[in-house]
């Protein structure tokens, strides 16, 4: 089989603007053949997307798939107590089989909601390599470095063991895996280890990516310890080149703002999970306007509970519209942009638009939901009521990952069990 017609439907073109259109897919090379009308003749096969929008694939900038196991375990704390009282407690019970099983849940999840890409930060990243390269979608992955609470010894490995992956793993799965060094955050990451890691994470050429500026909590103690804002700090350790991608960004000041517009480096925006730890809302918006590229993220399951794209559009507008005091800020162009070019832009990922030559990485939303009628402006559709469950087609690299709402890369009851079973036998281990 080498070409695929998606035909019948819309397709969103790059500017945001819908026409009927055939998708024509070349499957050797995974990339989109043409775009026009009546291509099925053209076609080796085809699918149809009739009374549907033929999308980019969502992106998500900002992941830590494998904390599908931990959804529902620990909710309504702020994020220093969710993290030290019940995540990392739990944490430190995981397995490799556990955060595989708990990888292959969220991917299920994700391809179900048309995402395509994602960046994750986690441990046992071979495992979640693995788990992506069956499920055939493209990541940005990196091991998640912390050096608090080690010695210094244990901290130079951790970083070794996030150096070994990043040069292993780059172009793994024909080129759907690229990697990054990914130090947790400036807080739970010492001066030391920043110094002697950073540069080499620039010799293997990776971006760097990390948590920054999330909560007020973590800017003063850099404030009080090293005399200048989070970003400054950053900047002064190296951190912030035009392929490094901070993930939220909520509290950051103007100075900070002009840093990230000078430098280059990217914002990943997670408005769900900033809401319900209470860490604040990003100035989306503001970074917007001074031409700083901002992705959207997910952040993992335990803090949103959900990995769909389409809600985090949702809420990135209606937080942003609160953030700013302006109804007209972080509009519906705005949010889709987040979700498909904004996040691949930010984290390096070649997706996000539907032209000849792009790689194909599709979704087909369904349109005939009472909650999508009428149709008056398919954007909005996309940014306020379209939802995961309408995705009934996703097509990454080229391969069909998801045909009428059936995933056909992961066995999907097998998928729930082992992660089920994985997931209650961590919490019994957590809690022992
Ligand atoms: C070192 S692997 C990643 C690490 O990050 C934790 N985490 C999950 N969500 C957040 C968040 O919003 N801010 C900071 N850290 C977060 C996750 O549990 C892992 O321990
Ligand atoms: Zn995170």
């Amino acid at each position: 089989m080498s070409t695929l017609a998606l035909t019948g439907g819309r397709i969103l073109r790059p500017d945001l603007t819908v026409d009927r259109a055939d998708v024509l897919v070349d499957q050797e090379t995974g990339k989109i053949a043409e775009i026009g009308p009546d291509l099925a003749d053209a076609a080796d096969e085809t699918m149809d997307a009739t009374n549907s929008l033929i999308t980019p694939g969502f992106v998500n900038g900002h992941c830590h798939v494998a904390m599908t196991l931990l959804r529902g375990y620990a909710d309504d704390k702020p994020l220093d107590a969710w993290l030290s009282e019940d995540i990392w407690p739990a944490e430190a019970e995981l397995t490799p089989e556990a955060i595989e099983a708990g990888a292959e849940l969220g991917l299920l999840e994700m391809i179900r909601a048309g995402t395509t890409g994602f960046a994750d930060m986690y441990f046992s990243m071979e495992r979640v390599a693995d788990a992506v390269e069956r499920a055939g979608l493209r990541a940005r992955l990196g091991h998640g470095v912390i050096s608090v609470g080690k010695e210094h010894e244990a901290a130079r490995e951790d970083a070794e063991t996030g150096l070994a992956f990043a040069r292993e793993y780059d172009g793994a799965a024909e080129g759907r895996i690229r990697t990054a060094f990914m130090p947790h955050s400036l807080t739970t990451v010492s001066t030391e280890i920043y110094e002697e890691y950073v540069p080499k994470a620039r010799e293997l050429d990776v971006p760097i990516h990390l948590h920054a500026n999330e909560t007020a909590d973590e800017v003063t103690p850099i404030v009080d310890e090293h005399g200048v804002r989070p970003l400054a700090y950053a900047r002064d350790l190296g951190l912030l080149e035009p392929q490094d991608f901070l993930a939220h960004g909520v509290h950051v000041d103007e100075t900070e703002i002009e840093l990230l517009a000078e430098t280059d480096a990217s914002v990943v925006h997670c408005p769900a999970s900033n809401m319900k730890l209470a860490s604040g809302m990003a100035p989306v918006q503001t970074l917007r306007d001074a031409g700083v590229t901002v992705g959207l993220g997910t952040d993992g399951a335990a803090s949103n509970n959900d990995l769909s794209l389409l809600d985090e559009a949702r809420d990135a507008a209606m937080v942003g519209k609160l953030a700013a005091d302006d109804a007209a800020a972080v509009a519906a162009d705005t949010v889709v942009e987040l979700a498909t070019t904004g996040s691949a832009e930010a984290i390096g990922l070649p997706a996000g638009r539907l032209e000849p030559g792009a790689p194909a990485d599709l979704a087909v939303v369904d349109l005939t939901g009472a909650h999508l009628t009428p149709a008056h402006d398919l954007v909005s559709h996309l940014a306020y009521a379209a939802a995961a469950s309408d995705v009934r087609h996703t097509i990454c690299d080229g391969r069909v990952l998801m045909r009428d709402r059936e995933v056909l890369t992961l066995d999907a009851n097998d998928v729930r069990e082992r992660a089920t079973a994985e997931a209650t036998a961590l919490v019994e281990r957590a809690e022992a």
